[in-house]
């Protein structure tokens, strides 16, 4: 079972240790059946103190031994649930954008939720289920200690039942593999109705047709798949009940026809068949769950593997290359594919020279690949040819990520973190209540031990905020992403008059995509792109140092 392979790759050591206590717990409960049945064919003499003795000590080697292995379990089974929660997000942390753009957020968040949910909710049985099955185990042995022939007839009978019952099983888990593939569309759903609740509720026809054409349809199936895959759980754990009563029904009615049997042996079995009913229905009713879990697995471990087939090397440690003097692209073509191989847009080929200090535009129409040439600037997506090269120093896999840390960018569809991650100034409190003075947010926004006190602001408000970090990221080059396209006529002045200037006279090289013709007289160069081609590339002047400085006297 995937589930128990994966915990004994978590921790073996610990698995062991829990196997063997809670066998020792299990095979202690038989002793004590068989200790609690010979106690009452000796009724008619009074106990003799070894059984008592016998008695209380298996209680307690049973106990003991069962707290120890659920203990374990419980930790083993709750380090297991940390570990993929957190190699889940590392591996989406550590894979290409364009990958997870791919995959889409739904994706994601599927996994990040319904399957992890699977996961721990079947870990977190794992410690009863465990016991569960060592008491039954024990009182298998116990049987089998009593006669050869309930030996030969539990082995039959228990093979019957485990390649009946697996069969089921695989038959569900085929099911709700379907089932949880039609998740991800739900999701997509859930999604659209959280991102999508003004559009849905301003108009009803659409909303009605949302409800009707695509949730329910989505849901329906859904449904319908799991309902098939339960039934299938439904339909194994009745048969794995029926055949432990065939089993209890022919040792106690039958196996005596056959076999010469005292009373003392069929009393003997119906104490253990009554002890064993209460572990075999647990495990039979927990076997959904298990299964569940192993249909989990297999998602995050097929995103896992599909995200490890774009992987990206952790970032190296060499410090960013402040004085760097151009960066180049040569030849750099970015194409974006819908299915295998049919591309729906192009980037490039492009080539494209961005010197130190300079105040550069990247202007054009939608959709001509502004966006998509500032991700291949920044080093968020990889050219699949040509070259970017930052001082003649080619960026490969090897050193994107050294290469990406050179950038503080706002890109248009921006997300604010509530704490300021990463920042390690000393008196960063200090500097960012200047930097919101100065971005006129000080009456909205207050920072404390760098956490921002509140990001429910405009948009435009929030824009600043983004600005605010990117001021105190302190990169060498700055990438907005039509910033003042949210801001009103006094901020756009303040973006493109003094901002940019500002962050020039800091020797800050400044990219800017903007649609803001007014304004383009603020850059040292504009680069216009078509259909993902660059159309003209106007140097206006000189990179220049000098202009206001608004933002430069930090306290
Ligand atoms: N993640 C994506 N997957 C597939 N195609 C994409 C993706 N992002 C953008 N595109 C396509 O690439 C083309 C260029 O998009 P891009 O966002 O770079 O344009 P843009 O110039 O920034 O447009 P705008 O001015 O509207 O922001 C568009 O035709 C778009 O459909």
């Amino acid at each position: 079972m995937e589930l128990i392979r994966f915990l004994l790759r978590t921790s073996g050591r610990r698995m062991a240790i829990a196997i063997v206590t809670g066998m020792v717990s299990g095979v202690s409960s038989a002793g004590l059946i068989a200790l609690i049945s010979r106690s009452l064919h000796q009724q008619e003499s009074p106990a003799g103190g070894w059984l008592v003795a016998g008695f209380v000590g298996l209680v307690l080697v049973a106990l003991a031994t069962s707290i120890v292995s659920q203990l374990v379990l419980v930790r083993l089974s709750q380090g297991a649930v940390y570990q993929i929660r957190v190699r889940l997000v590392r591996q989406i942390l550590n894979s290409e954008l364009s990958r997870l753009e791919q995959l889409g957020s739904p994706r994601l968040m599927a996994s990040l939720t319904q399957d992890v949910h699977a996961i721990t909710d079947a870990i977190e049985r794992i410690p009863f289920v465990c016991i569960d099955l060592a008491t039954a185990v024990g009182c298998l042995a116990y049987i089998t200690w009593l006669s050869w022939a309930g030996l030969a007839l539990m082995v039959a009978l228990c093979s019957l039942a485990g390649f009946t019952c697996i069969r089921f099983v695989r038959w569900g888990e085929r099911w709700l593999m379907r089932a949880r593939d039609e998740e991800d569309h739900l999701f997509r759903h859930f999604r659209s109705t959280t991102e999508g609740i003004k559009e849905l509720k301003l108009h009803q026809r659409r909303r009605m047709a949302f409800l009707d054409e695509q949730v329910e349809p989505t849901a329906q199936h859904f449904r319908d798949l799991s309902i098939r895959g339960l039934n299938w759980f439904a339909v194994s754990s009745s048969v794995g009940k029926l055949i432990f009563f065939v089993a209890a029904g022919i040792i106690l009615f039958a196996l005596p026809q056959l076999v010469a049997s005292s009373r003392e042996l069929i009393s003997s079995y119906i104490l253990t068949f009554t002890f064993m009913m209460l572990p075999v229905d647990n495990i039979v009713n927990n076997l959904p769950y298990l299964s569940r879990s192993n249909v989990a697995l297999r998602k995050i471990n097929a995103l896992g593997l599909s995200l490890s087939l774009h992987p990206e090397p952790l970032a190296g440690s060499e410090p960013q290359q402040e004085a760097w003097r151009v960066l180049r692209l040569d030849g750099v073509v970015y194409p974006y594919r819908s299915g295998e191989d049919e591309d729906t847009f192009t980037l490039g080929p492009l080539d494209l020279t961005i010197r130190r200090g300079e105040v550069l535009f990247l202007i054009g129409g939608n959709g001509s690949g502004k966006s998509t040439l500032a991700k291949l600037i920044t080093g968020l997506y990889a050219p699949e040819r040509g070259e970017v090269r930052i001082d003649g120093l080619l960026i490969d896999d090897a050193n994107r990520e050294w290469y990406r840390q050179h950038f503080s960018a706002v890109f248009a569809d921006f997300h604010l973190f509530e704490q300021l991650l990463g920042l390690e100034h000393r008196q960063l409190d200090r500097q960012a209540a200047h930097y919101l003075h100065k971005l006129r947010l000080t009456q909205k926004v207050r920072v404390e031990n760098g956490r921002l006190s509140t990001l429910e602001l405009s948009q435009g408000q929030r824009k600043r905020l983004a600005l605010l970090t990117a001021y105190l990221e302190d990169r060498p080059i700055c990438l907005f992403d039509e910033w003042a396209a949210d801001q009103d006529p006094l901020f756009k002045d303040l973006f493109y008059r003094e901002i940019l200037p500002d962050l020039q006279s800091k020797g800050k090289t400044v990219i800017v995509i903007s649609h803001d013709d007014r304004y383009f007289d603020s850059a040292d160069r504009l680069v216009k792109l078509e259909e993902g081609r660059i159309l003209s590339d106007t140097s206006r002047r000189p990179p220049h140092g000098g202009g206001p400085a608004l933002m430069s006297e930090i306290p």
